[in-house]
């Protein structure tokens, strides 16, 4: 599964703050670079070596304990990427091996000039990919994977296809430049395609659709992303439906509290949630509420949460609602609901969940439970009030509305519902999306996997719902709330590394990222 660390920026090229990331198509990235040379009056042969140079600067920045790259370039701009790459770090007194398709030399002039400036230093190994097969790399080499970028279009067949399978039992650290081998960067890539499989990914400028989904994100390893100073004017002007949550969106959605306010100011959070068994639910959702700034927070829960809730949680107001589940709710007056976490699908607690939800006018975040309960009846789904949240993991999200072949095909689908119920749902995953009625989609870059435990989601719905409660849209508590969610587990992730950490960890932790985002 991939993982995304950080942009990193040559210092010349800082982002205009106020430009957020779109996700671009393979089509657009290459009008962008178009674009580039014309305003910026460069050719494409300097775009490909500032490319070039950033990968070459990130490497030795980063890399330790290697002497020596392996680097594969195929015919297109990837691979004159490759030779470029090859050459600046032969000149950095690297020791260099390039292996290519001496058979097939069609390369494109990029490419072709960059192949011929590598023929012409002697230092400089040159060898055909048939070669790889009889090699013996040396241990610690490193393998740069320059052999298709984003003009792959079709299945890799033939020679290049046994040189990937060959390269994918090789136990050296691979690297991809731009997107692995093999991968299609806009959608969903066939079972029987080979792809190169990475350790980490290098990419220029843009996220790649294909690193955000299960099916494709598994071969990217690691991923960075390298500005290379692609114009902003064009990424400005792109249309778009899809975005990734970067510091910079956040920074506009984030408002920081301002001085002579009190508690009413900061809304009212109620959390209905918890059962016999699962009172954990309800105070890792209640104490997510609290520590994201919720100014009054409630939480209706069983009698047998009281002792526990109370001792755990004293900040919040217990609604005493049944004896071992949810058998009524009285709720304050304008609070704002978040329900599911814990809630169990007694039939009692069925029968309430749905009469609340079926009367509630304000937009509210719905759970876990609550969104077994609706998906018994797909009647229900039309009670839910209208820009309320949903946030399914994909098991729930498949009880909701059907089953998808893949990740890509959920996403579409969640496009239609959102459209279709005039809701944002929150999928959930390793790269959780936020999903408009107006179609577009959001994707998470923070979080870890050490946050795939029970308890995470509950802690995200009291996030989300605190924020829908101090006078978020419903839109930007949703996006605020999954990607402080994220970044609060990466702090604690940190502390106490990925095993380790609990829910419980990331909700102390909530109070590092606030720290963070202070102007
Ligand atoms: N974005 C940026 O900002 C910058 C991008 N840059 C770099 O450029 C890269 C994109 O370059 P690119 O368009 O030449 O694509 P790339 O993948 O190298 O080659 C595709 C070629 O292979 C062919 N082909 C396709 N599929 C095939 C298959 N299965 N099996 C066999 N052949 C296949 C296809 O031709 P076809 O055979 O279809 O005529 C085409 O000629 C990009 O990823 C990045 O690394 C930087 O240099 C500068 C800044
Ligand atoms: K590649």
């Amino acid at each position: 599964m991939c993982e995304i660390v950080e942009i990193y920026f040559l210092p010349k090229f800082v982002l205009n703050p106020f430009i957020f990331m779109k996700l671009l198509n393979a089509n657009q990235i290459k009008s962008a670079d178009k674009f580039t040379l014309e305003e910026q009056k460069i050719s494409s042969l300097q775009l490909m070596e500032r490319a070039a140079e950033t990968a070459v600067e990130y490497l030795i920045s980063k890399i330790r304990n290697t002497q020596k790259f392996c680097i594969f370039c195929g015919k297109g701009n990837n691979g004159g990427d490759g030779f470029a790459i090859a050459r600046l770090l032969y000149q950095k007194s690297y020791d260099v091996e390039v292996f290519t398709d001496l058979s097939n030399i069609n390369f494109s002039d990029e490419a072709k000039t960059n192949f011929q400036k590598v023929k012409s230093i002697s230092g400089i190994d040159l060898n055909d990919f048939s070669e790889v097969e009889n090699m013996r790399f040396k241990a610690n080499s490193i393998i740069l994977d320059c052999i298709f970028g984003i003009g792959l279009n079709r299945k890799i067949e033939g020679k290049i296809e046994r040189l990937i399978q060959v390269l994918n039992t090789i136990n050296l650290k691979k690297i991809s430049i731009d997107i692995p081998s093999g991968l299609l960067s806009d959608g969903f890539t066939p079972n029987d395609f080979t792809v190169l499989k990475a350790d980490e990914t290098l990419s220029f400028q843009f996220w790649k659709k294909a690193f955000f989904y299960p099916e494709t994100g598994r071969f990217c390893g690691k991923i960075q992303i390298l500005n290379i100073g692609i114009s902003e004017n064009f990424i400005a002007s792109s249309e778009s439906t899809e975005y990734i949550i970067d510091e910079h969106l956040i920074k506009n959605i984030y408002q920081p509290r301002e001085d002579f306010v009190n508690k009413g100011t900061f809304g009212k959070t109620v959390m209905i949630a918890g059962s016999y068994g699962k009172i954990g639910a309800a105070v890792l959702a209640t104490k997510a509420a609290l520590k994201s700034g919720s100014g009054l927070t409630f939480c209706a829960a069983p009698k047998c949460g009281y002792n526990v809730l109370q001792n755990s949680a004293p900040e919040a107001m217990f609604i005493e609602s049944g004896e071992n589940f949810i058998e009524f709710l009285d709720l304050p007056e304008d609070g704002v609901l978040g329900i599911g976490p814990g809630l169990g699908t007694e039939a009692d607690t069925e029968k309430v969940v749905l009469n609340l939800i079926k009367n509630q006018k304000m937009p509210m975040v719905i759970d876990a439970d609550a969104l077994n309960i609706l998906s018994k009846n797909k009647d229900f789904l039309k009670y839910i009030p209208t820009n309320s949240i949903i946030t399914p993991h994909p098991k729930e999200f498949e009880r909701l509305f059907g089953a998808s072949k893949n990740a890509f095909e959920r996403t579409e689908l969640a496009k239609r519902k959102a459209k279709e119920l005039n809701i944002f749902i929150v999928l959930k995953g390793h790269h959780t999306q936020i999903i408009s009625p107006e179609k577009e989609v959001f994707y998470n870059i923070t979080g870890n996997s050490g946050m795939a435990k029970g308890g995470s989601g509950d802690a995200l719905t009291g996030i989300i719902t605190s924020f829908l409660s101090q006078n978020y849209s419903p839109k930007n508590a949703a996006i605020f709330g999954v990607w402080l969610h994220g970044k609060a587990g990466d702090f604690a992730a940190e502390k106490y590394s990925k095993e380790s950490i609990l829910p419980s960890d990331l909700i102390e932790n909530i109070a590092e990222v606030f720290k963070d985002l202070q102007p």
